[in-house]
């Protein structure tokens, strides 16, 4: 992998962080009913930071749990992976809830869909949302997402890679250009 550019430092991170937050508060007129819900691994982190910051502004805590979507590969299509549920269990009640779903990076939409499935296998929440860090277009599913930190136009031989500080040990969006594709 080529190194291209750094997209966001830890301050720009931190901002946009603070913004989604108080988006996600202004949407839902509070913070009654919410549940963050982040998709492993680094969703987890990014959920955790926007409770605190809402706790922070409206002296409130919300629940934050997490779910599990691993790449598998396609058992007839060697080079192919799918994303599938590992752990669909959530440990907080979601049943009448407004769920926000929170992840690093969002591309395909895949991720998020098998999401989708991993949260209404739990009960049928009031609403779901959806908050991401980079939006980095390429969907292939009717997916879109509520809350944005970055928009970033790439090509589909780009990679955006997201490091936090609970996951990487630091705070940094950068992109690359992918092996072999100069
Ligand atoms: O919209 P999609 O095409 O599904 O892509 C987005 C997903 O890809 C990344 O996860 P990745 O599989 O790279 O795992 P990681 O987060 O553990 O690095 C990212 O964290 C999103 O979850
Ligand atoms: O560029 C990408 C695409 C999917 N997931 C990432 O983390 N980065």
């Amino acid at each position: 992998m080529e190194f291209k550019a750094s997209l966001m430092d830890e301050k720009a991170i931190e901002r946009a962080l603070i913004r989604i937050s108080h988006e996600i508060v202004e949407k839902n007129k509070g913070v009654k009913d919410l549940v963050l819900v982040g998709i492993k691994r680094r969703g987890v982190p990014l959920a955790q930071r926007i409770m605190e910051n809402i706790e922070k502004f409206e002296g409130e805590a919300i629940p934050v749990t997490s779910v599990d979507i691993t790449l598998y590969r396609d058992d007839l299509q060697e080079d192919y992976e799918v994303p599938q549920i590992k752990d669909s269990r959530i440990d907080v009640p979601i049943r009448n809830k407004k769920v926000i779903l929170v992840d690093d990076v969002l591309y395909t939409g895949r991720t998020v869909r098998a999401a989708l499935d991993a949260v209404t296998a739990n009960g049928r929440p009031q609403s779901i949302q959806l908050a991401v860090l980079i939006d980095r277009g390429h969907r292939e599913l009717p997916i879109r997402a509520d809350y944005v930190g970055k928009n970033v136009p790439t090509s589909r031989e780009e990679l955006i890679k997201v490091q936090l500080m609970e996951v990487d040990g630091r705070n940094a969006v950068d992109i690359y250009l992918r092996e072999g594709e100069r």
